[in-house]
């Protein structure tokens, strides 16, 4: 039998043994690959008797891929994954300022894996700096392939932004751009295709998993053809396509105009009690204050790319930081999928075996429930929940419980391996 993961109509079908490239990554990436790998392999030997195995197949991308072969992201990566079709990878480093563009956009752009998804819940025992995170129990779905990601900028002065300045003077009558000579400029695409396939993918989510409420979260004030667009486009979605599921804030508004508030509270309170999933909207910055101030009235969160990027570290920060927060590149027609956290290389401590491999970890959990492999996920998540109820912790929650045993990463996976 095969040991390729297939996707047959719409279904995916996965061996016993399947082949899952993988990609170390860079700075901690070595230290939190290796230890997170074993435990993944650990749990699926112990749940499954040895009757099933991942196949880790290692490709190339950032500074290993470079130094062996000149090249940042290889074409060979891309065509191992997209041929394997679900990867899982550590962080890769990008340039400030100048430089290589991101190559973890440029994976989720070249394989079109247009759905962030970020899970944000509080481990009982992790230290947090708020007073109840585990009120906090959201999903975030970023849009992941376009808006100022898609990298289409020009550098002040530049031949490029010359033309564009002229084009948008001359053709479009700008006149509001303060500094124009000296004024890096970039392009912000928000489609209707783009909107619609992550809402879509959000709602499906939030039916299927019984969440009572998706809100679309933009800046539709201030950018209201890219960001207003998506609030509409989500809006109108939700009405077309999941009518008997959902009820909008924007039918809410249709009945108060027509028939008053009381009439519009009852219609929405009716939805409610019938199941229905609200579909409600926020301006980011508000947003940004009410997930910290009342995070209960918020559930399957669906945003644009820079938002979202904002947005999940921020939500981490609330559930004991981005050591622990895990995420998902995905792409539900194709099949196709990568696995990786929500942190970046951490550079201040690549090779010391210190940092939490947890988020890469449950990065590897979220891909073991992607493939069915629900009960090595489920053993997974109860050794990391058992592991921090005793205080052995890495220097992270270390510094901010009292009566910890800090341990390094590769000690922290032991324990893990142990308690599973
Ligand atoms: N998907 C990806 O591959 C991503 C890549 N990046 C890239 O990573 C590089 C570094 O980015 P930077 O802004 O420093 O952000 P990082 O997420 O890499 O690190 C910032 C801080 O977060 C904490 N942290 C990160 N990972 C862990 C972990 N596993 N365990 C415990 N704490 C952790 C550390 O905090 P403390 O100092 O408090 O100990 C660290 O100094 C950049 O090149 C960036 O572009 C960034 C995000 C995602
Ligand atoms: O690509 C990068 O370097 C940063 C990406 C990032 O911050 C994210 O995906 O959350
Ligand atoms: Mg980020």
């Amino acid at each position: 039998m095969s040991n390729k993961i297939v996707v047959e109509n719409g279904v995916l079908n996965v061996p016993s043994n399947p082949v899952i490239p993988f990609i170390e990554g860079d700075g901690i990436g070595p230290d939190i690959w290796a230890a997170a790998s074993r435990v993944i392999d650990a749990a699926v030997e112990k749940a499954y008797n040895g009757e099933k195995k991942i196949e880790w197949l290692e490709v190339l991308a950032g500074e290993k891929a470079f130094n062996q072969t000149g090249e940042w992201l290889p074409q060979e990566t891309l065509d191992k994954i997209n041929e394997y079709l679900i990867a899982i990878k550590g962080p890769l480093t990008t340039p400030i300022g100048g430089g290589i563009r991101s190559l973890n956009v440029a994976l989720r752009q070249e394989l079109d894996l247009y759905v962030c998804l970020r899970p944000v819940r509080h481990f009982d025992g992790v230290p947090s700096p708020v007073k109840r995170p585990e009120d906090v129990d959201m999903v975030i779905f970023r849009e992941n392939t376009e808006d100022i990601y898609a990298g289409i900028e020009y550098k002040a002065g530049s031949d490029e932004q010359k033309k564009l300045l002229n084009f948008l003077q001359t053709e479009l009558g700008v006149n509001k751009i303060r500094f124009p000579e000296t004024s890096g400029l970039g392009i912000k695409p928000v489609s209707q295709e783009g909107t619609e396939r992550l809402v879509r993918a959000a709602i499906e989510y939030a039916i299927k998993h019984q969440r009572p409420s998706v809100t679309l979260v933009h800046k539709g004030n201030i950018m209201k053809f890219t960001e207003g667009g998506f609030k509409n486009w989500g809006y109108e979605l939700a009405e077309k396509e999941f009518a008997d599921q959902t009820f909008t804030w924007n039918q809410y508004d249709a009945i108060k105009a027509e028939q008053g508030e009381e009439a519009a509270n009852k219609a929405q309170a009716d939805a409610l009690a019938a199941g229905k999933i609200l579909v409600k909207d926020s301006i980011a910055d508000i947003f940004l204050q009410q997930i910290l101030t009342r995070p209960t009235e918020f559930d399957v969160v669906a945003t644009m790319n820079l938002n979202g990027d904002y947005i999940s570290d921020a939500l981490a920060a609330q559930v004991g930081g981005i050591g622990i927060a895990p995420g998902a590149n995905i792409n539900y027609v194709t099949g196709h999928a990568i696995f990786e956290a929500t942190h970046g290389t951490a550079p201040k401590y690549a090779g010391q075996d210190k940092v939490n491999p947890s988020s890469v970890l449950l990065s590897g959990v979220l891909m073991l429930e992607h493939l069915g492999w629900q009960e090595a996920a489920d053993m997974i998540t109860q050794s990391v929940e058992k592991t921090i109820s005793s205080k052995v912790v890495t220097y992270d929650f270390a510094r901010l419980m009292d009566g910890a045993t800090e341990v390094k990463c590769s000690e922290f996976a032991n324990e893990l391996i142990k308690n599973l």
